[in-house]
């Protein structure tokens, strides 16, 4: 089934205003401080800028999907699957570390179960876009259909049309699936080509003999579905999760809507991975978070062409980097409309400017 919502997403997508950046840059430059001296702040402001045609963020939000993983059985994780649904709980109660550090920042926390192997009824608070009750165990055969991840993209696409219809000026990607740094590090090793040794790490905290069986499984999961790296829609049905389709999409949405969006950690990266092979101008619309502890996530960051913000060995997830790389691209903002120019302040411009 092709997907229409999906089609014209990809269609929308235009590359960034370069003409803007520069204005912008050029402002900056004439603000009171020697050329550049801001360092990154510049950048995030420029690209803001140029994306929204914005200088303020009117709402922030972070959308924390939630899935479950077949692959869990397989014990390559420190924690078990029920894990999941309990943290959804914990998230819409205003709980966890996502809700703590994105009430720091001023963001709104969304919680999407696009998967989670629970029946929570009409939980009040929860967006409902259950897919299945957790995907397939990828050592086995797919992780999930063609159309389910279809399904998935389209989710996360429709909730970034619906946050720029209620005017979010800024998206943050977030994840909650115990197990869901295996199909990440699947996802990573597909698109690099490098072997699953090289980009498997140690999640939620598993030991060395764990962290070997993790490695196998991933071997074993690809070597059995022959994801294409030239299909990022294979690449995503056979070795993904619900909830990485969910930030793909959330990411596609953004760019075709011109809204930023703030990818966390490790298994958002993932999920941005994806929609950036899908489109070439699709990373000129993501700020990446943070650069997590999971030795895979570099690579993934690298082959986007993205520097992560911050680098605070964290490895929670749930959107908690995201959040905080928010409040930086904000005070970016408020330094490029409340610096005074040399003229205005009456400061004298130094050489070689
Ligand atoms: O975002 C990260 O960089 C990150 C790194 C390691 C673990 N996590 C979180 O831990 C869970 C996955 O770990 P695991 O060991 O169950 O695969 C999942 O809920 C993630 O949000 C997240
Ligand atoms: C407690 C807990 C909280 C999390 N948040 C994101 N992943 C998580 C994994 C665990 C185990």
């Amino acid at each position: 089934m092709p997907s229409p919502t999906l089609a014209r997403t990809l269609a929308s997508i235009r590359p960034v205003d370069l003409d803007r950046m520069a204005a912008v840059q050029a402002r900056m430059d004439r603000q009171t401080k020697p050329r550049g001296s801001l360092g990154r702040l510049e950048e995030f402001a420029r690209r803001f800028v140029a994306i929204t045609g914005r200088e303020d963020i009117r709402r922030k939000e972070i959308y924390t999907f939630a899935g479950d993983h077949g692959v869990a059985a397989e014990g390559v994780s420190a924690f078990p699957p029920e894990v999941t649904p309990q943290m959804v709980y914990n998230f819409l109660a205003g709980g966890a570390g996502v809700n703590a550090l994105a009430r720091h920042a001023g963001a709104e926390v969304r919680v999407v179960d696009m998967g989670v192997d629970h029946d929570f009824g009409e939980l009040p608070g929860l967006i409902h876009r259950k897919i299945a009750r957790g995907t397939a165990n990828l050592r086995r055969g797919p992780a999930m259909t063609r159309d389910q991840a279809i399904e998935a993209l389209e989710a996360g696409i429709a909730l970034a049309n619906a946050a720029a219809d209620a005017g979010v000026d800024l998206l943050g990607t977030g994840d909650m699936g115990i197990a869901n740094t295996t199909p990440s590090a699947a996802i990573a090793a597909v698109f690099s080509g490098l072997p699953p040794t090289q980009v498997t790490h140690r999640g939620t905290g598993i030991d060395d003999q764990s962290l070997l069986r993790k490695i196998a499984v991933i071997e074993e999961g690809i070597a059995i579905n022959a994801p294409n790296p030239q299909n990022p829609l294979d690449v995503l049905a056979k070795v993904g999760g619900f909830e990485i389709g969910g930030i793909a999409g959330l990411v596609l949405g953004g760019a075709a809507r011109s809204i930023p969006v703030v990818v966390d950690g490790f298994i958002s990266t993932a999920g941005a991975l994806i929609a950036c092979e899908m489109h070439p101008q699709v990373r000129e619309y993501i700020f990446a978070a943070h650069r997590s502890v999971e030795v895979g996530h570099a690579v993934m960051l690298e082959r986007m062409a993205q520097q992560p913000i911050l680098d605070l060995q964290m490895r929670l997830g749930e959107g908690t980097g995201a959040a905080l790389a928010m409040s930086l691209i904000e005070a970016a903002l408020r330094g490029l409309r409340e610096i005074q120019t040399f003229d205005q302040a009456g400061v004298t411009q130094g050489r070689d400017q």
